[in-house]
């Protein structure tokens, strides 16, 4: 296996200084040593060095001043000046590091961006997950950095901006939240699971009693309840947490899913699509949980929402 653990590193750096106007944070003892086992790199200090610079704006600074909000898709689909400026500190940072790698931003994507995985590697970004939250100040808010090499997702990296909790997943070396070991929840029982899930960006009628019918059968399949956060990237954390059973979703995005889909997978939880097929990271819908069961069990209740796929273009 490749030792990718140098990239996840700088990804960490990236992710909490696009985050929090401290400066960079070192990670945690037993999470440096899950990020750089393996490897010779002077990960600290190189980092900071490339981060040493002063321009950053970032979200916990930006979540109480005056914001310049617009929307995209739809009216609800909202983007501000700092999801452009995190989302461009994210990329050049990477890219004078990396020059031979591509990337996939939201934002990158929404001007005409291809969202075309290949073999190379592939950095996923999400500059600000909860777009509405930050506008709003509701503290649910994250960065998220996935990463992909020949078409399959090495690690993932989420930064809850209001916590300062960093979320980490590398294939085949566990999950971390600030240090400590991510397991999910083993309950295999609707009647006892929190199932979380995002409204999307659409809103006609059509596909509201789509969305509020998958909602009413999981509801009384029954469960203990359904939770909207709106973060889907946060959500997807709780579900690698343990502190949710199951997440469904249609109309999120590949830069939503990647992070968190090696997250959940390390902590023990499985990823797939609300067809029961293995994940398609285009196809903007997405079933996970802590046991096959719950998976199994949330994707039997659900009809489908048709948002086409994030490389519709190809
Ligand atoms: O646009 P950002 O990055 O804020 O992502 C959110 C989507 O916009 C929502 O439609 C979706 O429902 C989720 O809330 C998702 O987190
Ligand atoms: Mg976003
Ligand atoms: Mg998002």
């Amino acid at each position: 296996m490749e030792d990718w653990s140098e990239c996840l590193d700088v990804a960490v750096q990236v992710a909490r200084r696009a985050g929090q106007p401290s400066s960079v944070r070192s990670c945690s003892g037993s999470q440096s040593a899950a990020l750089v086992s393996g490897s010779s790199w002077v990960f600290h200090f190189e980092v900071s060095h490339i981060f040493n610079v002063g321009r950053f704006q970032v979200v916990s600074c930006a979540v109480n001043q005056e914001k310049q909000v617009s929307s995209k898709s739809t009216p609800t689909d909202l983007v501000t000046e700092t999801d452009h400026q995190v989302e461009e500190l994210i990329i050049s940072t990477l890219r004078q590091k990396y020059p031979t790698h591509r990337f996939i931003g939201e934002e990158s994507a929404a001007a005409g961006g291809r969202c075309e995985l290949s073999d190379a590697p592939t950095w996923i970004i999400d500059p600000i997950d909860g777009t509405c939250n930050f506008v709003h100040s509701f503290p649910m808010v994250a960065v998220s950095i996935g990463f992909a090499v020949r078409r399959e997702l090495e690690f993932g990296v989420i930064y809850h901006c209001f916590e300062g909790t960093l979320f980490t997943g590398r294939r085949g070396h566990g999950a971390f939240c600030d240090g400590v070991r991510l397991h999910v929840s083993r309950e295999s029982e609707m009647s006892k699971a929190l199932i979380l899930t995002e409204i999307g960006a659409k809103r006609d009628p059509a596909t509201l009693d789509v969305f509020l019918g998958n909602m009413r059968r999981i509801l009384s399949a029954p469960t203990h309840g359904v939770r909207i956060v709106g973060s889907s990237t946060l959500a997807l954390c709780q579900v690698a947490s343990g502190a949710a059973e199951g997440y469904y979703q249609y109309g999120l995005h590949c830069w939503d899913i990647a992070a968190a889909a090696v997250i959940i997978r390390e902590a023990g939880g499985c990823v797939m699509d609300t067809t029961g097929a293995p994940l398609d990271l285009m196809s903007r819908r997405v079933v996970a949980a802590g046991t096959p069961e719950i998976a199994e069990s949330v994707l039997k209740l659900l009809q489908p929402i048709d948002y086409g796929r994030d490389d519709n273009d190809l």
